[in-house]
């Protein structure tokens, strides 16, 4: 078997809680394993309610924090022991991060195409300005966008989709094999949301990338992972095929959240009866 393109073992994060003199713990994650092939890219979805140590996770795999025990290891190298300003480049253009809110991840104050070529520049050894627009136009035109569209223009001249779209275009210009998604549609407008998702799939069909999915929305995830870990209090609870999991769910927190996904279903069902009918029904705000 190849080396893994990412590997957990037995993944632990554990924080000082409770003020500086405080002897409390919190055990933000524990005991998480699983793999990701290199040779199969899959988008692979990790679902949780609110403080399940989802961010937690995905911070250790991104390398932003350390694992209180286990390790984290991609292709084969363990995060924990990769030191150096070359190591840290290398991986960065293989592992990418998609925040949750775009509005948050660009300065206001600086036009959205800077953030692409000072990437092109860093990560792909871009010469010159031209190069470096060539590297950000191909990259938007992976996300439906286009220089053309974008150039000049501020964070507050774009949507919110759009940009969420400009920072999946960003992080795919190095060209990366992992893009570690936390919870990216969740501040995007819900009618927007699966076009935002749907384009995981493609990417990963196209661009032959994985994706970590990091979600507390398992209607999302269902439709376009191909595995799923379900995570409560830390700890993965299920896990494996996406369908097969929520063809039988086995823990009574996956019950609930299937449950909870037929009922958005249910009502979407409702409001596409209603449209054949000719009739309305005031359901606004029900959707996911
Ligand atoms: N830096 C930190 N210091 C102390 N406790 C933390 C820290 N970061 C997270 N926690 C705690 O760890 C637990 C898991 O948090 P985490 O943010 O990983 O969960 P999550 O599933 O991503 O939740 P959310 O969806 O709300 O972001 C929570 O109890 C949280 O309060």
């Amino acid at each position: 078997m190849t080396v893994p393109l990412l590997e957990l073992r037995s993944v632990g994060k554990t924080y000082a809680g409770g003020g500086l003199f405080s002897r409390r713990r919190v055990a933000a994650v524990k005991q998480v394993s699983f793999t990701l092939a290199a040779e199969t890219p899959e988008v692979f979805a990790i679902i949780g309610e609110s403080g399940s140590g989802k961010s937690s996770l995905a911070r250790m795999v991104l390398g932003m924090s350390t694992a209180s025990e286990g390790q984290v290891l991609f292709r084969g190298q363990d995060l924990a022991a990769s030191r150096g300003r070359s190591a840290r480049l290398d991986f960065m253009r293989q592992v990418q991060p998609i925040f949750q809110n775009p509005f948050e991840a660009f300065n206001p104050l600086t036009r959205v195409d800077r953030y692409l070529y000072a990437t092109a520049r860093n990560l792909t050894g871009a010469k010159n300005q031209s190069e470096a627009e060539a590297a950000a136009d191909q990259a938007l035109q992976q996300v439906g966008l286009s220089l053309t569209e974008l150039r000049g223009r501020f964070p507050h001249e774009l949507s919110g989709g759009q940009l969420q779209r400009a920072a999946i275009a960003r992080a795919l210009i190095p060209g990366p094999s992992l893009l570690v998604a936390d919870e990216p549609v969740s501040m995007i407008d819900a009618s927007l949301r699966m076009t935002i998702v749907n384009l995981f799939r493609e990417l990963r069909d196209r661009l032959q990338v994985s994706i970590l999915y990091i979600t507390h929305d398992l209607a999302t995830a269902y439709t376009i992972s191909d595995r799923i870990v379900i995570m409560r209090q830390g700890e993965v609870v299920e896990s494996g095929d996406a369908r097969a999991v929520l063809a039988h769910p086995q823990h009574p927190y996956s019950i609930q959240l299937k449950n909870s996904v037929l009922s958005v279903e249910g009502a979407w069902n409702d409001d596409d009866d209603a449209l054949a009918h000719g009739t309305t029904r005031s359901t606004e705000g029900t959707r996911p």
